[in-house]
């Protein structure tokens, strides 16, 4: 039986997949989180004509003759303006934000000024109407939209809104990951192994990936390879809302790979396991009622390869985060050899010489080496059925970092 293309496999684990529920955030947590609702000016910006310069503000027509003294009446500073009308002959002393006192059409900047006395300025060169003033509305007026619904929230985006006067926005909510490992083999870090044992790796680099792509992890533990312990993980992973159960290891069809028998106990929708994919082959996906679910393999290279690929997909379309590819044009520094029916994703390291990424496959390709995927920073993309390869044919790299 032929197996499942990844981009079929792809195209059923993100089907349908969208936000749902959507919670308020105050604006310091916001950055990176996806706006739910447009965001509406709550106010005009700047609410008043204000001086964009540190000077005097004065009416251009006292400026037809150069130099020219006029009265200092007063002073507008931002926070408090200056409360009379400006009359033709005087100057108001004026900071930059301030409101341009009414009467005044232009400001003239401190360094174009002296002083002769406390109630005097001397001007020394004509400032136009208009000139350095932020007229009323300038940036927005209340009612504008200022940020549509959809926009990711940055830097920018977060002062503007604070701008507008919110204290705090309405974005989706982060998608929930329950993190399930299974084996008896397992330990957590920092454990004392028995003579049998490793350590339990997987929920860390698969976590990280759930967390960049704007999910929240629940990471549940080590399950026993045990049916009723597995089921009661699952079980407590749906009882906290989980939007996606991910399993590690136990996807295979070995006696004790016990995933797949416990979800379809459970009543899992199977979409596909067993995908033409290497590593990742026994990759398995379907739903319990909502919750969407995935079994990652468990050799540590392959859980990673198909978190980049399946699971950051999934996660930031239901974080409402548009799709990224993260692959690139390349060219190979070696030759590589033919493929067979499986894509293949080979770890290789990937630089830059003269705008091209030149790519070259790591020797030893074992799906439980680590180290070689954390000195990875890309896979070369060999496609079901490739044809052997000569250095400098080109190919696709997915980039891992
Ligand atoms: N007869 C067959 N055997 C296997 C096949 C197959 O098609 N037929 N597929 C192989 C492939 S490919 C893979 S990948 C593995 C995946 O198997 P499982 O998902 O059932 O994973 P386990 O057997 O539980 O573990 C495999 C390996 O990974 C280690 N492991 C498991 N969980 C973790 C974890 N959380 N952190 C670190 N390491 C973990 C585990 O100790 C094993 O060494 O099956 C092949 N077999
Ligand atoms: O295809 Mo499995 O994922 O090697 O190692």
């Amino acid at each position: 039986m032929s197996l499942l293309p990844v981009e079929d496999a792809l195209a059923k684990v993100i089907d349908g997949a969208q936000p749902q529920l959507e919670e308020a955030v105050a604006l310091h947590r916001a950055n990176g989180r996806v706006l739910s609702q447009p965001v509406d000016a709550r106010r005009t910006q700047p609410p008043f004509d204000a001086s964009a310069m540190d000077g005097y503000a004065v009416l251009s027509a006292d400026l037809s003759t150069i130099p020219v003294v006029l009265n200092v009446v007063g002073a507008a500073a931002a926070g408090t303006g200056f409360a009379d009308e400006l009359k033709s002959g005087q100057a108001v002393r004026i900071f930059t934000g301030a409101p341009v006192p009414s009467g005044a059409d232009t400001i003239v900047i401190q360094e174009n000024t002296s002083r002769p006395s406390e109630a005097s300025v001397e001007i020394f060169e004509a400032s136009a109407a208009g000139r350095h003033i932020r007229h009323r509305g300038l940036d927005f007026a209340t009612g504008d939209t200022l940020l549509e619904a959809g926009r990711v929230l940055d830097p920018a985006a977060l002062s503007l809104a604070a701008a507008g006067n919110h204290a705090d926005l309405m974005v989706w909510k982060k998608p929930l990951v329950a993190l399930i490992a299974t084996g008896d083999e397992l330990l957590l870090p920092g454990n004392e192994l028995g003579p049998d044992q490793i350590i339990s790796s997987n929920a860390y680099g698969v976590g990280a990936i759930i967390t960049q792509a704007g999910g929240q992890v629940l990471d549940l533990g080590i399950a026993r390879d045990d049916r009723e312990e597995i089921t009661f993980f699952v079980q407590k992973a749906m009882d906290a809302g989980a939007d996606i159960i991910v399993t590690l290891g136990g996807a295979s069809v070995g006696d004790h790979d016990l995933v797949n028998h416990v979800l379809t106990d459970l009543g899992i929708e199977l979409d596909f396991w067993k995908i033409a994919m290497r590593p990742g082959k026994p990759l398995m996906f379907g739903k319990l009622g909502k919750t969407r679910c995935l079994g990652l393999p468990g050799n540590p290279v392959s859980s990673l390869i198909c978190s980049h690929l399946f699971l950051k997909p999934l996660v930031r379309a239901l974080a409402g985060l548009p799709p990224v590819s993260c692959e690139r044009d390349a060219v190979l520094d070696v030759p590589m050899p033919a493929n067979d029916g499986r894509q293949d994703y080979v770890r290789a390291y990937v630089v830059k010489q003269d705008g091209i990424f030149h790519a070259t496959p790591f020797a030893t390709q074992d799906s439980s080496m680590l180290r070689t995927l954390a000195d990875a920073n890309a896979a070369i993309i060999r496609r079901p059925g490739a044809l052997p390869a000569l250095a400098g044919d080109p190919c696709r790299v997915l980039m891992l970092r």
